[in-house]
C-alpha cells in the first residue's frame, strides 16, 4: 500500500521502479550505488541496503555504469553476462545543470520463461561466433582480437582508439612496455583489424634465437646454404609472413648484424636468404614490440637508429600495471571467471584484503603474474572465494613494498597511499568512517585520495 501523501506521479514512479521485472540500479558520479530495486537485490542474491555505498562494480559483475557517468554516454540494448545469464542492459547518464550527476540502470528479464528461450538462443549463436572466431585465428595464427584486451583504464581505451585508427593502414607500428603488459595482444588485434587478416600473422622472438641462426630464421636459407641445412633450403618468417604481418617481438635483442639486413629488406621490400643469390620480393607489415630503452641502446651503439626510425613510424607504449588500479580490479575479477569456468570450479569473489594487496603490489611481471596468481589460486582455494592463503607463497604481504628503497618522502607517501586504501576496504568506501579510521579529517582524506588519485 502506498502512504496516502504520495503523489499521482510519485505512485507511477513506484509502480516502474519497483516492478518485478525490471532491475533498475542508480550510481553517483562516481559510480557507487545509491540505489538498487528490491528485484535486483533478488536477482543478484544481495539485500539492497547492504550494498547501497559500494562501488557499482563491487556489486554488479560485467558493468559498465562507472564508465557511462565517465563517458556520459548512455548505452542501450548491450549484453551483459551476470549471474551466468546474458541480461539486456540499459545505462543512462543522468545530467544536472549540465553537469554529469550520476546514472541510472535497467536490466531487463521482461518474463522469466520468455527471457530463458531468448537466453539459450543466444547463448546458442554466441557459442557459435565462439567457434567460428576460433577457427578463424587458427587459420590466420592468431588468438586475440581488440575485445579480448580487457581493461578501462584511460590508458588503455586511448590505445585501443588508437589501434582502430592505425590497423587499417601498412604503417609501421611499434610498441613498448614491460613483459606481461600485452604487447603480442596489441599486435594480433592490429592485424585482425587490417586488410592483411586473411593472411598470416607470423611472430618471431628475437631474444630467443642464437645469433648465428636468428638471419636464416628471418629471411630462410637456399640448400646447401650450410652443412646440415635442408634440401630445397627452408622459407624464413619474412617469406611464410607474405601478404600478412610479421611481429618483431623484443626487436631491442636483435643482433647488428640482423639489424642491417632487417634495415635493407624493409627499404627495398626484398628478401635473400642465407645462401642465395636470389632476391624475393615481399610484402610484408612490421609490427615490431621491445621493453628495453632503444634510445639507450642507440646511444651505446647496439641499435640502429636508421632501423629505429623505420619501425617506429607510429608507438603504442602500454603502461605498467601497477599504474592502472582500475585494470587491476577489472583483469582479476575477468581472469576469477574465466579461469574458474574453464577449471569447473565455483570461485566468484576475491576477499577484500586479497584486493587490496592486489591494488598495493608492484606486479613486475604485469597482466601475465596476475593472471598466473589467480589461476594458482583457484585451484588452492576449497571455498567460493579466495582468501590471502589461498595465494601462492612467494606473493606475501611483504611482496608489497616497492623493491628498492625510495626517498623518505616517497616511503612516507607510500605508505600514507596504501593505509587510505586499506581503511576504505574496510569501510567498502564509506570515506567519513574511513577518515574516522586514520584519524583524519574529511577533507584533509578527499585532498589525500585526489593527490594519490585513489
Ligand atoms: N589487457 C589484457 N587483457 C587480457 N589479458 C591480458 C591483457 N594483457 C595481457 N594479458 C595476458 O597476459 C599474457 C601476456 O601478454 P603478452 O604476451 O601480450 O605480453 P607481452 O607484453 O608481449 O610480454 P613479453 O614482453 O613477455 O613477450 C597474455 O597471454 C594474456 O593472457
Amino acid at each position: 500500500m502506498l502512504p496516502s501523501h504520495m503523489s499521482y506521479r510519485d505512485e507511477f514512479l513506484e509502480a516502474i521502479v519497483e516492478n518485478p521485472y525490471y532491475c533498475i540500479v542508480t550510481v553517483d558520479r562516481e559510480g557507487y550505488i545509491t540505489y538498487l530495486s528490491k528485484s535486483y537485490g533478488q536477482f543478484l542474491g544481495v539485500k539492497p541496503k547492504d550494498v547501497v555505498g559500494k562501488h557499482v562494480t563491487e556489486v554488479i559483475e560485467n558493468t559498465r555504469m562507472h564508465i557511462v557517468v565517465k563517458t556520459g554516454k548512455e548505452e542501450i540494448a548491450d549484453l551483459q553476462y551476470i549471474r551466468g545469464n546474458y541480461m539486456i542492459a540499459n545505462r543512462i547518464p543522468v545530467f544536472s545543470d549540465g553537469k554529469i550527476a550520476g546514472a541510472v540502470g535497467f536490466v531487463l528479464y521482461r518474463d522469466t520463461k520468455e527471457w530463458m528461450e531468448m537466453n539459450s538462443h543466444i547463448k546458442s549463436l554466441l557459442a557459435e561466433l565462439n567457434q567460428y572466431r576460433k577457427r578463424q585465428k587458427k587459420k590466420y595464427g592468431i588468438r586475440y582480437v581488440l575485445s579480448d584486451i580487457i581493461g578501462h583504464s584511460r590508458e588503455i581505451e586511448n590505445l585501443k582508439r588508437k589501434v582502430k585508427k592505425i590497423a587499417p593502414s601498412d604503417v609501421s607500428v611499434l610498441i613498448r612496455g614491460e613483459s606481461g603488459t600485452g604487447k603480442e595482444l596489441f599486435a594480433q588485434s592490429i592485424h585482425h583489424l587490417s586488410d592483411r587478416s586473411q593472411n598470416p600473422f607470423v611472430s618471431i622472438n628475437c631474444a630467443a634465437i642464437p645469433e648465428h641462426l636468428i638471419e636464416s630464421e628471418l629471411f630462410g636459407y637456399a640448400e646447401g646454404a650450410f652443412t646440415g641445412a635442408k634440401k630445397g633450403g627452408k622459407p624464413g618468417k619474412f617469406q611464410l609472413a607474405d601478404g600478412g604481418t610479421l611481429f618483431l617481438d623484443e626487436i631491442g635483442d636483435m643482433p647488428l648484424s640482423a639489424q642491417s639486413k632487417l634495415l635493407r629488406v624493409l627499404q627495398y621490400g626484398e628478401v635473400q636468404p642465407v645462401g642465395s643469390t636470389k632476391t624475393q620480393t615481399i610484402d610484408v607489415r612490421i609490427v615490431a614490440a621491445t621493453n628495453q630503452p632503444l634510445e639507450t641502446l642507440i646511444e651505446n651503439k647496439q641499435f640502429r637508429e636508421d632501423l629505429f626510425y623505420r619501425i617506429n613510424v607510429v608507438q603504442l607504449s602500454i603502461p605498467p600495471l601497477r599504474e592502472r588500479e582500475d585494470d587491476v580490479r577489472i583483469l582479476a575479477k575477468y581472469f576469477l571467471h574465466h579461469i574458474s569456468e574453464r577449471a569447473g570450479k565455483r570461485v566468484f569473489e576475491l576477499d577484500e584484503r586479497v584486493l587490496a594487496l592486489f591494488l598495493d603490489y608492484s606486479w613486475p611481471g604485469n597482466v601475465r603474474e596476475l593472471e598466473n596468481v589467480i589461476e594458482s589460486a583457484i585451484h588452492l582455494t576449497s571455498s567460493e572465494k579466495i582468501t590471502l592463503e589461498d595465494l601462492p607463497d612467494h606473493f606475501k604481504p611483504d611482496m608489497t613494498q616497492p623493491k628498492h628503497v625510495l626517498s623518505l618522502k616517497e616511503e612516507v607517501e607510500f605508505a600514507e597511499k596504501r593505509a587510505i586504501k586499506r581503511a576504505l576496504n574496510q569501510t567498502n568506501g564509506d570515506k567519513i568512517q574511513a577518515a574516522a579510521i586514520l584519524g583524519i579529517g574529511k577533507s584533509s582524506l578527499y585532498e589525500k585520495m585526489k593527490k594519490y588519485k585513489i
